[in-house]
């Protein structure tokens, strides 16, 4: 494909990116098939040089614009020969909705990857982008994406301001130290307001943000922004904004924009560069001694690096939907964000076993450890050693290198399975390079898996490839290992990779289903959905034979629901839902059993001696349980202590109250007694259950139920009916914000009130009122509602 070089300095062009004193661009004519495939083959060139990558993901509360955002960025990256809307008349849908669920439902249920390539400075920087969804059901699409990128976009409504996923995405990002960027988006429509969602970001997100840019024009006058370290405005014309249009004149923004301030520019452009003197030393220096008109590289380069050390968090402006912006969010993309080489990735060395993959998370941490190539028995030329550190489980915690020669260390985040491609294994390789062919090892099973394939994702399209190397986000056909399995090559150690944090289900519904002959290929597609999506378990309940449905939310539990009918066109109702309860103790306790048979024949013997308490005062912080061994001498043989062990823990999967899991509860074991001929494992267990059962109530337990933290979102003239709502189920408003005519507010309320509420909230809204719940935390059920659960439970078993 030939670049046009576009002369004229000021003038429009279009745009695939800033060059150093010209700017090159594609003409809308040059989207020939030639020039397509030319993109096509250059996007998969990947990784050619690593520091020209960057893994992005994108991320936002429901309906903030994610996947409407990926669409302009495909198109402006050539990825795309047209744009199609989210739920569009012509009836296409969004590229990364590939799902026929997504497209019909408006909303994206599974995060998708895509790649494409943009041109900034004369470099082209290849992207590896991955859309996740915004509903709270589907969190854990949000968890694996951050767990394997190296930073984000997080996209705010310009007229919502931050709102309860906001906040829940920003802590996941927080979580895995991701540098961002915010795009504040949909500033085309009524009611957006840059100021009122500034000071939403600012209050709420608890982020030092720096603002790069402020909108010309406003709803449905925005026109552009305007750029505070360039001070230049630009325009999005042409076919789907493609012409961008750089304006240095006063006079025509205020043409365009009548209430446009410098005076504003001039306050906001100063503000920038202090914000950013206060945080980086060398740019004071710098701003201390130049004129700040003729801007030079040390801003962006100041920006690039307090961005990359998470200590600033650039915004940029504009509307996904109506072209404005997009541009320059990629050009900053690619200026500010990190290539995978400036970011710290870690490994854990288990000694001995097979290790939990469950260290202490990844992310930019800059303590130093030893370089995974010290491990490797292949001679590596770039081992890198520095001191190794120990993490809280004793594991040996390594730094990985992103260098291609080293052996190779990825991580499998994802499965996908599809008629079209088989089961493929999303991986992301930190370390080395992997070919197709070649024998890769199951870090959990200690077994080799042959790699079959190697694909490239857009969406729901694979692009086969030979090879693919430290850095890059692939997917793979021919592998065993379920997510968060660590893969490696030539890595003789025990050598893990810090797991993906999979929320625990909340609510769980029996299933009933149709056609008592689906139930062969009823198991086989519900095999398919547990491997693929960590947070829905499917269960038979042992007395009912019932199947149970277990996840995040009910809107989780219903697309699978939808999806076995469309694509297995099996037939299932889900009953009432269940709440997971849990119980815990409140009291500590000594006691102690003695579990004898010893009329006529082998006999059995045990007794068990121990002290019950709770972990922690708060059980929503507290680990599930503990067993310490505290018994002095020898008088209880090692094996009969690892009977009583597991028996405690089998025990506490159903407490006595209300047969719910026990949590935040701890065994002490003190001492024991044995008979020479009767004692066997069978008689500890058996004096375990006992000890337990028999003294529960001393343990004073109680019953905990899961509270969701509830965002409604209606017009003002029905708070009052939503407040009723939320008295009704028992719910405690947290807050209420009114911000042009919408009412926000915040609630906890327990789950067990929440079923139906989407109908509800309907019907007292006109249709226009909507919510999101997320789960907040656990609390004890009060005496009288225990009451009632209990009686409700005794009626139903009795029927
Ligand atoms: N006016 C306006 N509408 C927008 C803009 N961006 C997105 N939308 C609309 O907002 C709705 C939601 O957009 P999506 O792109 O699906 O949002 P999302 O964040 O991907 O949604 P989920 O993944 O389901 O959470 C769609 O109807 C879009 O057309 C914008 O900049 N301006």
């Amino acid at each position: 494909m030939v670049l046009k070089k576009i002369s004229t300095f000021k003038k429009t062009t279009q745009w695939r990116g800033i060059q150093c004193g010209v700017r090159w661009g594609i003409q809308p004519n040059d989207y020939t098939e030639k020039n397509l495939l030319f993109l096509k083959t250059c996007s998969y060139n990947f990784s050619s040089n690593v520091l020209h990558l960057r893994n992005i993901g994108i991320s936002a509360h429901i309906d903030a614009g994610k996947t409407t955002l990926t669409e302009r960025i495909l198109y402006y990256t050539g990825k795309i020969k047209s744009i199609h809307e989210v739920r569009g008349s012509d009836g296409v849908g969004a590229t990364m909705d590939s799902m026929e669920l997504e497209k019909e439902k408006g909303i994206t249920i599974q995060s998708a990857a895509t790649n494409c390539k943009w041109n900034l400075n004369n470099i082209d920087y290849n992207i590896n982008i991955i859309d996740t969804p915004g509903h709270v059901d589907f969190t854990i699409e949000v968890e694996r994406s951050l767990r394997v990128l190296d930073s984000a976009v997080l996209v705010i409504c310009g007229v919502s301001g931050v709102q309860s996923q906001t906040l829940t995405v920003n802590r996941q990002m927080n979580r895995y130290s991701i540098p961002r960027l915010l795009f504040i988006n949909k500033l085309d429509r009524d009611g957006a307001n840059i100021e009122r969602t500034l000071h939403s970001i600012n209050k709420q997100l608890n982020l030092n943000t720096l603002l790069l840019q402020v909108p010309i024009g406003i709803e449905q006058k925005l026109k552009g922004v305007y750029d505070l370290i360039t001070n230049e405005g630009y325009l999005f014309k042409g076919k789907n904004g493609i012409v961008v249009e750089i304006i240095t004149d006063k006079k025509q923004i205020l043409n365009i924009d009548s209430s446009f301030s410098f005076d504003m520019v001039e306050l906001l452009r100063n503000r920038l560069f202090e914000k950013l003197a206060d945080i980086d030393d060398d740019f004071a220096e710098f701003y201390i001694n130049n004129d700040m008109n003729s801007i030079t590289s040390n801003v962006y380069d100041s920006i690039r690096k307090c961005t990359i050390e998470n200590k600033i968090i650039p915004i940029c402006l504009g509307s996904a939907k109506s072209n404005i912006g997009v541009q320059l969010l990629l050009n900053n993309v690619c200026k500010f964000l990190p290539s995978p080489k400036e970011v710290s990735n870690y490994g854990y060395i288990y000694s001995g076993g097979s290790g939990s993959g469950s260290g202490s998370g990844s992310g930019s941490s800059s303590s130093s450890s030893s370089s995974i190539g010290d491990y490797a028995s292949s001679s590596s030329n770039d081992s890198g050693s520095g001191s190794s550190s120990t993490s809280q489980n004793g594991a040996k915690k390594v730094q990985l290198q992103c260098n291609s020669s080293l052996p190779m260390v990825g991580f499998l985040f994802k499965i996908q399975e599809d008629a079209m491609h088989g089961q493929m294994s999303y991986l992301r390789i930190y370390q080395g390079k992997i070919r197709k062919k070649e024998m890769i090892t199951n870090m959990l099973t200690n077994k080799k898996e042959q790699v079959k394939k190697i694909m490239k994702m857009h969406a729901n399209m694979a692009q086969e490839i030979n090879e693919a190397c430290a850095g890059d986000i692939i997917a793979i056909n021919g592998l065993s290992g379920r997510t968060g399995t660590t893969y490696t090559t030539n890595i003789h150690t025990n050598l893990h990779l810090s797991n993906i944090f999979i929320p625990k289900p909340v609510i769980s519904v029996a299933v009933e289903i149709s056609k008592k002959n689906d139930v062969s290929k009823l198991t086989k597609a519900l095999n398919k959905y547990t491997k693929e999506d960590p947070t829905f378990y499917v269960q038979t309940n042992e007395q009912t034979k019932e199947i149970i449905f277990q996840g995040i939310g009910e809107l989780q539990l219903y697309i699978y629901k939808e999806r076995l009918k469309r694509e297995y066109n099996i037939d299932i109702n889900l009953k009432n839902p269940k709440i997971n309860f849990k119980e815990t103790i409140t009291k500590p306790y000594e006691c102690s059993y003695t579990y004898k048979k010893q009329k006529g024949g082998a006999g059995l013997y045990a007794h068990v001696h121990a002290i019950f308490e709770p972990i922690s005062e708060n059980y929503n912080d507290s680990t599930h349980c503990l067993f310490v061994n505290e018994v002095v001498g020898n008088d209880l043989p090692r094996n009969f202590i690892l009977s009583i062990e597991k028996s405690f823990k089998e025990q506490i999967e159903k407490g006595y109250l209300y047969e719910s899991e026990i949590i935040n509860v701890r065994m002490r074991l003190i001492s024991g007694k044995i008979h020479e001929v009767d004692s066997n494992d069978l008689a500890f267990k058996k004096a375990t259950i006992h000890l337990i059962k028999e003294n529960y109530n001393n343990f004073c337990p109680i019953l905990l139920e899961p509270i969701m933290l509830v965002e409604t979102v209606s017009n003002y003239e029905h708070q009052s009916n939503i407040l009723t709502s939320i008295t009704k189920r028992k719910g405690l408003v947290t807050n209420i914000i009114n911000s042009m005519n919408t009412i926000y507010i915040h609630a906890e309320i327990p789950l067990k009130h929440m079923f139906n509420y989407i109908n509800e909230i309907r019907a007292i809204t006109q249709g226009q009122g909507t919510y999101t719940m997320e789960f907040a935390k656990y609390e004890q059920v009060s005496k009288s509602d225990l009451d009632e659960l209990i009686k409700k439970k005794q009626e139903t078993e009795a029927r």
